[in-house]
């Protein structure tokens, strides 16, 4: 204990046995909604999830993972991998980066830290480069904040700013593209009235450009990186609107993977490569899909791609995206600070962990749950495992994914012994209900249930414990709605696809047949959230959790 009191050792639990493996499955993007047709975890042969549900009426429940339970600025804003993976390993709720960017922009203090005084030094002779996702979804960026930026920077010296916008359809609706790149236009040219040579510069689909996660394919950043840095992509256009118009004429064309094209002027020369002098700031609040990105506007020593031409800019992200690799060393608004998590606390109370998941997600068990931290806390204790996911494909084309391959390694991990809590991650839910394909979601959720088996067998085999939920809403809901709960009909009286996640809660459920007997969700606790996970696990291994963690779910019965 040191002179402050704080002790990184845990009580023990006045009534639960250490020494139990445990189990941790997050089904990513699994929600519990209305049984309907769009609600694939329902038509989708489930038997093990159902089973949980209905088995055991005191060893399941839902718990909320959106808005304000998990740090987001109101109970509007959808879950997302982040934040809910976040609450889940910290059990405590932090204000999310959304919210942080919100308030230093409605306060000014945006503009006074260190990061905006060290891109500024550029506004007099260079341009301000905005590169980041264009949408109103709020999981990785928002377009209102983007706008106050806007605003913010010419009102404080940008002179010349050029936006390389990358469409969405994934936290938002499949076509919205066309309504953002308008929006942004007309503000660019308010501020072109106003003597500023503001523009779009380039663009691109964010599954297609830039925005890939956990360096599953760096050809996604390359493409990104010349358009945004060269000026050189397939396609020209004269003006961003054409392109995203034109672009999505195509057959098949999606905003999620809308090739790059870049903007020219009448000679043809692209209006807005980054050149030695510039500023750039990446506006995603969000880290996993911009850090690669980072990494190639920051690092001397890169070789990842050829990036032909590296430019001396200014650079800052939004926020810092990872705290361990100090990346970028510029930013806006500084992170969220999730210490003390709870993988850190069991580690260095001897738990021995491992994690595992498909490079997609991978990241989310171990990066997120740690509090956007990268690599181990003591790796004599953990292990982490990445499958390498397919790339280059969406995953409707495969959309069992490799939750056979994580649920076998988890299954291995459990019956070797060598782990006290074995924690994964499966992500078909997610991944494939963001492609809009129902019936490949089907067959994604289906892939899961059984994942979940292989896990709760072996678990069984050992004589463990399991605790399986979700990290947010997805699979469970596939159309839009209207207030009443009604499908929305398209214009031509098909039904709207909903590609993004939802605001529905998650399950929560426990057992396994080294769960003492009497142990039971509470009824004390009326809106709990995924913050209330981590002290549930911490007293699944047999021990109490910090006073400071949100509540845990269980009490146990003395019977
Ligand atoms: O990045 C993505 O794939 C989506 O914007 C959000 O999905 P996730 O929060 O489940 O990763
Ligand atoms: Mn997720
Ligand atoms: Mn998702």
């Amino acid at each position: 204990m040191g002179s402050t009191g704080f002790s990184w050792t845990l009580p023990d639990h006045p009534k639960l046995p250490k020494g139990k493996p445990v189990a941790v499955v997050v089904l990513d993007g699994w929600g519990e909604a209305n049984p309907d047709e769009y609600n694939c975890i329902h038509v989708a042969q489930t038997p093990v999830m159902d089973s949980l549900k209905n088995g055991a009426p005191e060893k399941w429940r839902l718990v909320k993972a959106h808005g304000m339970a998990v740090g987001l600025p109101s109970d509007d804003d959808m879950g997302n991998s982040e934040v809910g993976h976040n609450a889940l390993g910290a059990g405590r709720i932090f204000a999310q980066g959304a919210k942080l960017v919100d308030q230093a922009l409605a306060s000014g203090k945006i503009y006074e830290g260190d990061g905006f005084n060290y891109i500024k030094e550029s506004f007099e002779n260079g341009t301000l480069h905005l590169i980041g996702l264009l949408s109103d979804g709020g999981v990785h960026s928002r377009l209102d904040q983007l706008q106050l930026l806007l605003k913010g920077a010419s009102e404080r010296g940008a002179k010349r700013i050029r936006v390389h916008i990358l469409t969405d359809g994934r936290d938002v609706l499949d076509g919205s593209s066309v309504g953002f790149v308008e929006t942004l236009e007309n503000d660019l040219l308010q501020l072109r009235e106003k003597g500023i040579d503001a523009r779009i510069a380039s663009g691109g689909g964010r599954m297609y450009v830039t925005m890939d996660r956990y360096e599953n394919d760096w050809d996604v950043v390359k493409r990104g990186w010349d358009a945004q840095v060269l000026g050189d992509a397939p396609y020209k256009f004269q003006s961003a609107l054409e392109a995203v118009k034109t672009l999505r004429a195509e057959p098949k064309a999606n905003d999620q993977y809308l090739p790059p094209f870049v903007i020219v002027d009448d000679s043809g020369s692209a209006v807005g490569p980054v050149l030695d002098g510039d500023a750039v700031v990446t506006i995603n609040f969000r880290a996993d899909r911009m850090v690669m990105l980072a990494k190639a506007l920051e690092y001397a020593d890169f070789d990842k791609f050829d990036r032909v031409r590296v430019p001396k800019i200014r650079y800052a992200g939004m926020l810092q995206y990872d705290g361990e690799l100090k990346l970028p060393s510029r930013y806006l608004v500084s992170p969220p600070e999730i210490e003390r998590t709870s993988g850190e606390y069991l580690v260095k109370n001897g738990i021995r962990t491992f994690a595992c998941s498909e490079t997609v997600k991978f990241g989310h068990v171990t990066f997120f749950w740690n509090g956007n931290r990268s690599g181990y806390f003591d790796e004599t204790k953990e292990e982490y495992v990445e499958i390498p996911s397919d790339s280059g494909i969406t995953f409707n084309v495969a959309p069992k994914m490799k939750a056979l391959q994580i649920a076998e390694k988890a299954r291995d991990a459990i019956l070797s012994g060598k782990f006290d809590q074995v924690r994964v991650n499966l992500p078909n839910g997610d991944m494939v209900g963001h492609t809009g394909d129902i019936e490949a979601t089907v067959v994604a959720c289906k892939a899961a249930d059984e994942a979940v088996k292989i896990i709760l067998d072996a678990v069984e085999q050992v004589g463990g414990i399991y605790l399986v939920t979700a990290d947010h809403g997805n699979a469970e809901d596939m159309v839009k709605r209207n207030k009443s709960g009604k499908p929305l009909l398209d214009k031509s009286g098909g039904i709207q696809i909903l590609t993004s996640h939802t605001l529905q809660p998650v399950p929560v459920a426990i057992g396994g047949p080294g769960l003492h007997p009497g142990v039971k969700f509470r009824t004390d606790i009326q809106t709990p959230g995924l913050a209330n996970v981590a002290a549930t696990v911490m007293n699944l291994h047999g021990f109490e959790s910090p006073a400071d963690y949100e509540p845990t779910l269980i009490e146990v019965a003395d019977n």
